[in-house]
């Protein structure tokens, strides 16, 4: 378990990943203090997911470090318990129902067998899979499956939540029971990593929004902030802001 966390849930430094000659991060740097929403965005390809895998030590970094709640990622089995991690194409066992792809994974997770039974059925209602809940996965529609992958990946109740795209291509309607969730979690002190095309769900929930650009985090700090340094101004959308950071950044780089 964490020795010393000093409120800080998500700790990078000057981490890099390269692959072959390619350059994927190049030296990011991250302090994500505790209770935090933080909105990931940047262009394709700028390297959003390359940074989640090395921030949930799903990868190693080419050099630098990541600690969650001060343990190093590298120490997989508490690392394990205090992450939760939805990936863009997360997996499930397409022959089971929710129900049993979510007892398997509650199960992986050693919840004991009659809280995983509980926590499950809560979780099938809220998210109104109960209906369901023991058909195949394989017969669900994409917002069926994202809301079991969902529930997966909190089902042990996770400190920090790292979640790529998990709005992208659901109805209102699912969308808006996610979108509920990460705010609903955020209120009970978890940490969320969110990395979003989507900048309206961004605007609607983080606190702290980070901006990466061809593996360099080129603006970082509140909506507010990201506006102001935008010079978008308080009538400006979150898009304007990521719009202008970017081309300006663009143009730096070339
Ligand atoms: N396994 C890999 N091998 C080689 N290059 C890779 C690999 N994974 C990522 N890259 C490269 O690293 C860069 C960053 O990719 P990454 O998938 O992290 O971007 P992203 O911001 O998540 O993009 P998107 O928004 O399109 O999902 C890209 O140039 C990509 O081609």
């Amino acid at each position: 378990m964490p020795s010393t966390t000093n409120g800080i849930a998500i700790q990078a430094t000057d981490i890099r990943k390269t692959y072959g000659s390619e350059v994927a991060l190049d030296g990011v740097s991250l302090s994500i203090p505790t209770g935090t929403v933080y909105g990931f965005l940047g262009p394709n390809g700028a390297g959003k997911t390359t940074t989640m895998r090395l921030l949930t030590g799903l990868s190693r970094p080419t050099s630098g470090e990541v600690s969650i709640r001060g343990v190093s990622v590298d120490d997989r089995r508490d690392i394990a318990s205090l992450i939760g991690y939805l990936p863009e194409t997360p997996p499930l066992y397409e022959e089971f129902s929710a129900r049993e792809q979510l007892e398997y994974v509650a199960d992986l997770r050693d919840i004991p067998r009659s809280t995983a039974r509980d926590r499950i059925d809560e979780y099938l209602d809220q998210f109104e899979l109960v209906d369901d809940a023991d058909r195949r996965i394989s017969g669900y529609s994409k917002g069926m499956k994202q809301k079991t992958a969902f529930i997966q990946s909190v089902i042990h109740d996770p400190d920090v939540l790292f979640l790529d795209e998990p709005t992208s291509g659901l109805d209102p309607r699912a969308a808006r029971r996610i979108r509920d969730s990460i705010t609903e979690f955020a209120d009970a002190g978890t940490t969320v990593f969110l990395s979003t095309h989507i900048l309206p769900v961004v605007e609607a929930v983080v606190d702290e929004v980070g901006v990466l650009f061809d593996g360099h985090l080129v603006a970082e700090g509140t909506p507010a902030e990201l506006h102001s340094r935008a010079e978008t101004g308080e009538s400006g959308t979150l898009e304007d802001a990521f719009l202008a950071v970017t081309s300006e950044s663009n143009t730096e780089t070339k």
